[in-house]
């Protein structure tokens, strides 16, 4: 969606408009947050966001239908989002969960709420002090489920900045925990890696 938003035509007719009016607002919501993630990591309010080398604003619009089995199946398997912050709006079906100390907890839809997730970069360039959550979608045989997740990073395929501990950060003690790694280097990582369910930051550990 951003920087370079397809055309209104290459959008399913039911969905550009809506698709695109959401964009600005959460755009704009991401970039807040930033902000203040970046203020409660004890630096300048617009370093995140310059940090980036462009942001790249991209969906993951997904459907779950209703399953007679939702025990034998998974909407979407454990993992991490790769990405700085993910905002995701979900409807009243729930079936989002977090793991929280190795239990999987319920995210309950709230109505009129989005959910706000930490990424893998923000976790790298943080040294742990902000975690990439893992988390995962059940499946339910309630009825359908939507969510759309708007994932703020880079683009793989535009930038090869290497990201790694933010150096204002960086102390004697406070070492970095992981070594530097491009959007491009990660993402395609994971992609060959497929969705094992295992933390992709081991790779990275120092
Ligand atoms: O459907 C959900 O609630 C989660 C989706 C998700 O984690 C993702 O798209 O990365
Ligand atoms: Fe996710």
């Amino acid at each position: 969606m951003a920087p370079n938003p397809p055309s209104p035509q290459e959008f399913p007719t039911p969905c550009g408009k809506v698709l695109m009016d959401y964009s600005k607002d959460v755009m704009k919501l991401g970039f807040s947050l930033l902000e203040l993630l970046s203020e409660g990591l004890g630096l300048n309010g617009s370093y995140l966001k310059d940090y980036m080398d462009c942001c790249h604003i991209s969906y993951s619009c997904n459907y779950y239908p209703p399953c007679p089995q939702p025990e034998l199946t998974m909407g979407t398997i454990q993992h991490t989002d790769v990405c700085f912050v993910t905002v995701l709006v979900q409807d009243d079906i729930g079936g989002l969960q977090v793991l929280h100390q190795n239990h999987w907890v319920d995210v309950p839809p709230t109505p009129g709420s989005l959910v706000v997730n930490i990424g893998d970069f923000l976790q790298l360039l943080s040294n742990d002090k902000c975690i990439s959550v893992e988390h995962r979608a059940i499946s339910n045989k309630v009825g359908s489920r939507m969510s759309v997740a708007c994932f703020f990073s880079e683009s793989p395929w535009q930038s090869s900045k290497l990201y790694g501990l933010i150096t204002e950060l960086l102390s004697e003690d406070n070492p970095p925990k992981y070594r530097s790694t491009t959007v491009k280097d990660h993402t395609s990582y994971l992609h060959n890696r497929g969705l094992d369910g295992t933390s992709a930051f081991s790779r990275y550990k120092i």
